[in-house]
């Protein structure tokens, strides 16, 4: 197996844009980034840095005024041969984007449906996205519940009788159902409490100890990188500016940029070190 085959994602020269009435605003600046299967990468960066952007391009979601200007994006799925996720189209698209990719958008605590049973919206998915898996509904969804810390009856509530923690982990159950390569989670526990932030961050770092996924976490939080990550990417003004082992780069971080990030939160910064 060559080096690049341990990549499961390769960015290269990747440029987004938006068209504005002042013309392009460039959102991500030529950004070259190789995610290693099965590991979980960080991207940090303040608000405004470009990382969501990076993110919704790369899952192929980006809408207009966005316009991806330049670059590729090799992702080598592990049952399918590797495709450039910019020319991939149609039904390939949409395989590749359930099946392979998994998204957790931010805020999407709000995206489970209010008039459904919590069972009934893992069914929903598993049949549309995995039929082969339909009969297996029964077992699979206590499965998956436990596996993010949640007791079988909560596959019986309602979305309002849940705390947004709760919603965060189904959702991060349900991208698990379909048993994808990738998932990116855009600030998962951004609106959380403290506490129910670690909860979140052992339970992402439990997804890929026992399935192996490759995680890209979002946040604007250098307290959650320290936490969960193996390494960051750090963003700023659209440009990755450094990438590398979380621990080294919070001991002698390379950019003023990153040192500035890390000394906003000084007492999660000593914790990583
Ligand atoms: N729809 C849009 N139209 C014009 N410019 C946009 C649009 N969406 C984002 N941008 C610009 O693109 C740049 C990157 O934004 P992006 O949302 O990707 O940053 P971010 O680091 O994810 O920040 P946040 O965490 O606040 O979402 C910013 O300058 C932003 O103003």
């Amino acid at each position: 197996m060559s080096e690049t085959d341990d990549n499961v994602l390769e960015l290269s020269g990747l440029e987004v844009g938006y068209a504005t009435s002042e013309g392009m605003v460039t959102a991500v600046d030529k950004a070259d980034l190789a995610v290693r299967r099965g590991e979980i990468l960080g991207i940090a960066g303040e608000s405004g840095s470009g990382k969501s952007t990076m993110a919704v391009a790369l899952l192929r979601l980006l809408k207009p005024p966005g316009r991806v200007l330049g670059g590729s994006i090799t992702f080598r799925p592990k049952d399918k041969a590797p495709v450039d996720l910019l020319k991939v189209q149609g039904q390939q698209l949409r395989t590749l984007r359930w099946s392979n990719l998994s998204y957790l958008p931010q805020g999407s605590m709000n995206s489970l449906n209010p008039v459904m049973r919590i069972k009934d919206q893992f069914a929903d998915v598993i049949i549309e996205h995995a039929p082969a898996r339909r009969s297996e509904i029964d077992q699979l969804v206590p499965r998956l519940l436990e596996q993010v810390g949640l007791e079988p009856r909560v596959a019986r509530m309602y979305p309002h009788e849940l705390s947004g923690g709760m919603k965060q982990r189904i959702l991060m159950a349900i991208c698990i159902a379909l048993e994808p390569d990738v998932i990116v989670a855009d600030e998962p526990t951004t609106a959380l409490d403290v506490t129910i932030q670690r909860v979140i961050l052992q339970s992402l770092a439990d997804l890929r100890r026992d399935f192996g996924v490759t995680l890209i976490v979002i946040s604007h939080d250098m307290g959650v990188h320290a936490q969960l990550v193996d390494r960051v990417a750090v963003m700023y003004e659209g440009k990755l500016v450094e990438v590398g082992d979380v621990r080294q780069i919070f001991k002698d971080p390379q950019h003023e940029y990153t040192r500035s990030l890390i000394d906003s939160i000084p007492s999660i910064g000593k914790e990583a070190s």
